[in-house]
């Protein structure tokens, strides 16, 4: 392609029409054939292709216009090939619209499909002749995934002529779909919510802290992406937007407000639809909305009961990338997701729960064992569970995830995605699981109620092989029994539980086989809480954090017991709302951390200059001069206070709480990121300071959680574990 080897992008003019094309080509499509498009799409991003579709469609019209999807569907090294199959038997059925048209209307209408905002979407884009039209050339000189915010800039300003806010809000996209290693040698989800456009990507990303590098390594090579605790990852060039100042303050404003990044994207994608069509265009727009009624449960679900109004339903598709699983429900309660082989005893375990009081109705924890992160050579498993969509209000929560299917990659270093050969445990329990929901492996067991269904899925979809009927005996089956089943049939199954009749347990970790005790008609009720107890409680732990009130000496040198709290619940709540709420990382800037309040928040230090903005940040050696600053403020040599005010917003800072004389604890912010903290008081428990800080995001918690235990550890305080978080 000449138009790439110059660098310049060719003028529309210079692309070669396909034979019979003109304008107006797809503008021959009647509202009939449109509505007849929207199912026909509508079956394949219910059935996981949207974030395919958003991809295919930006980078049909990013490759410059003119060009538009020949380049593309010729260029299949790039795609899957089997996805562009798909695309092509699509336009078969559809002759009266263009490729480009198609593959533009499709990316459009799966935004909306996923929860996102409407595109303003309009035909007219003629298909070229051949994959050399394209100006820019989608191999040697496109946007690549280790690129920097200069490269973003270069490509997406110079190239497109889109501008910060147009980058930051397009790369949002990224909240949908799954890196695969067999195609472009990543591998994960950037989100928890995969198949639905919400701003979790940037509550993700405004907080690069938390994310550490790993090597992936596949048939193709070893790449370079970054992780959290909860395994999802990020491409090099999703931190680059960490990485600019201009960027990563437009990453901090859609993470705080999704109404803005949902008008910021339809508007970015919907002119990078258009990018240079020229005159072809429509005036007239054609609708991407593809509705879903509120409350009406997917079809081709398999529901329970499968008579009379089902209290859940639950849909699992295999469509050979990924295993994507959905569930509606209209219940509360926990459910639990288990991927493991050979054993259904496993330790992996999400679970998510359907409260009442938050706005969304769904609340979820996720946990990912180490063995199930994306790591080289181990099983890589992906478990997901997303918040409801607004479309699911009021009466139907949906939780949906994925799994990347096994696919071997290389039988040298035995990479393979997800284990699925064994079997996939789905449950949903009135039942608060044991063990503690905000740690990685903290659940001890789940409980599980009255199978109804098992799926078994193979070529085809799912097939139903328990029914209400085979629900009674499938609930006597052992899990090895059925274990069985799954690896001798090479499927994958999935048990659909429900908390009615029985209660055993599911999961009990540190064990190699499940618990298969028979359902306990005797004693149904037992000490487990349900849910609402659990939401009682915690409101209870809201108004009395009894202990705080336990004195006893820190030993960090405080030698009187510390008095934390005088006697009244009032006067205890209002304190702690003096010493916690100020300290609420996500919300607070660094500076008002230090003021105030009375004082309690003293700082101690903060490092010269910026430790931050670049990858490489030492941990090892901020938690030593964390040690230091401590010690140097313990040891009465510490530096006069600074002004927090007048400080950087780019700096490591350090702060002690007190709560009058007492020492509570010494914490490092950095960017305004929580960093670590150490706890100076043992009678104050992590899980209450957890509770108090407002740190609700999982990995902030694990991070912040093994921090603090790490430093406590060294500043000499008697390690204490958390306890159960109920
Ligand atoms: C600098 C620009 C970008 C780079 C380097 C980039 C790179 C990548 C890579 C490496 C993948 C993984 C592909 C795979 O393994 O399946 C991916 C997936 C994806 N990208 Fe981007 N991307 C960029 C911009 C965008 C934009 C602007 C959009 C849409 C507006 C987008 C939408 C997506 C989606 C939805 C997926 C998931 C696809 C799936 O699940 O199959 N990307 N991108």
């Amino acid at each position: 392609c000449p138009f790439a080897q110059s660098g310049n992008p060719s003028p529309h003019s210079h692309a070669r029409r396909g034979p019979g094309w003109n304008p107006y080509y797809t503008n021959s499509m009647t509202p009939d054939q449109w509505t007849s498009l929207r199912s026909a799409l509508s079956v394949h991003i219910q059935s996981g292709k949207g974030p395919f579709f958003v991809r295919l469609a930006y980078a049909d019209s990013a490759t410059g216009g003119g060009g538009h999807a020949q380049r593309w569907i010729t260029d299949r090294a790039s795609f899957d090939p089997s996805e562009l199959a798909l695309v092509d038997s699509i336009k078969t059925s559809f002759p009266g619209i263009t490729l480009a048209d198609l593959v533009s209307f499709a990316g459009a209408l799966s935004v909306t499909a996923m929860g996102g905002p409407a595109i303003n979407w309009r035909p007219g884009r003629n298909d070229a002749k051949d994959g050399q039209d394209a100006p820019i050339d989608p191999v040697t000189d496109f946007a690549k995934a280790t690129d920097g915010p200069n490269e973003l800039r270069n490509f997406f300003t110079t190239r497109l002529g889109l501008n910060d806010r147009d980058i930051v809000a397009l790369m949002g996209a990224h909240n949908l779909g799954n890196c695969h290693i067999w195609k472009s040698g990543y591998a994960g989800p950037w989100s928890s919510t995969p198949f639905t456009v919400t701003n979790e990507y940037f509550q993700l990303l405004q907080y690069p802290n938390n994310y550490t590098t790993e090597e992936v390594t596949s048939a193709t090579g070893t790449k370079t992406q970054w992780i959290d605790r909860a395994g999802r990852m990020m491409l090099p060039v999703d931190m680059a937007l960490t990485r600019d100042a201009a960027f990563f303050a437009i990453v901090k404003e859609y993470a705080a407000n999704q109404d803005t990044f949902f008008a910021d994207f339809a508007s970015a994608y919907g002119r990078l639809l258009e990018h240079s069509i020229g005159s072809g265009l429509s005036k007239n727009t054609v609708g991407t909305s593809l509705a879903v009624a509120a409350s009406t449960k997917p079809a081709n679900s398999t529901c329970y009961p499968s008579t009379g109004s089902p209290i859940f339903c639950v849909d699992m598709f295999d469509n050979g990338n990924d295993v994507i699983f959905t569930v509606h429900t209209n219940r509360q309660g926990w459910v639990g997701v288990g991927v493991g082989s050979g054993s259904m005893t496993n330790n992996d375990v999400i679970v998510g729960y359907k409260g009442s009081s938050d706005k969304d109705g769904v609340q979820t924890s996720r946990f990912t064992t180490v063995q199930h992160k994306i790591a080289p050579n181990s099983k890589s498993a992906w478990q997901q569970i997303s918040l409801r969509g607004a479309s699911d209000k009021p009466s139907w929560a949906k939780i949906s995830f994925s799994a990347v299917h096994p696919k071997v990659i290389s039988s040298t270093t035995g990479l393979v995605g997800n284990n699925l050969n064994g079997y996939v445990t789905f449950a949903v329990s009135d039942f608060a699981p044991d063990g503690n929901k905000n740690a990685v492996d903290g659940v001890t067991t789940l409980y599980q109620h009255d199978i109804s269904a098992i799926l078994l899925t193979g070529t085809g979809g799912p097939t139903m092989v328990g029914n209400d009927a085979a629900a009674a005996a499938a609930s006597s089956l052992s899990v090895g029994a059925i274990a069985g089943i799954a690896v001798g049939a090479a499927v994958v199954v999935i048990l659909v539980v429900l908390a009615v009749i029985f209660r055993k347990r599911m999961f009990s970790r540190g064990t190699k086989a499940p618990n298969h005790e028979a359902p306990d008609a005797a004693s149904p009720t037992t000490a487990q809480p349900d849910n609402s107890v659990w939401v009682k409680t915690q409101t209870a732990r809201k108004l009395d954090a009894a202990p705080l009130s336990t004195g006893s000496s820190s030993s960090a040198g405080d030698s009187a017991p510390p008095s934390f709290l005088p006697d009244s619940a009032a006067a205890k709540s209002e304190k702690q709302s003096q010493l916690f709420n100020v300290f609420t990382p996500s919300s607070v800037p660094v500076p008002q951390l230090n003021n105030e309040k009375g004082g309690n928040l003293i700082s101690i230090s903060r490092a010269s200059g910026s430790t931050y903005g670049t990858y490489g940040v030492d941990e090892a050696a901020e938690n030593a001069a964390f040690e230091q600053k401590l010690k140097q403020y313990l040891d009465g040599n510490a530096t006069p206070p600074e002004d927090p005010l007048t400080w950087d917003r780019a700096a490591t800072a350090y702060f002690v709480m007190k709560n009058g004389g007492n020492l509570v604890s010494a914490t490092r912010v950095r960017d305004e990121n929580f960093i670590g903290s150490v706890l100076l008081a043992p009678s104050f428990t992590i899980t209450d300071l957890l509770f108090k800080l407002g740190i609700e995001r999982t990995g902030d918690k694990i991070i912040f959680e093994n921090a603090m235990l790490a430093l406590r550890e060294r500043a000499g305080v008697t390690k204490q574990e958390p306890p159960a978080y109920i």
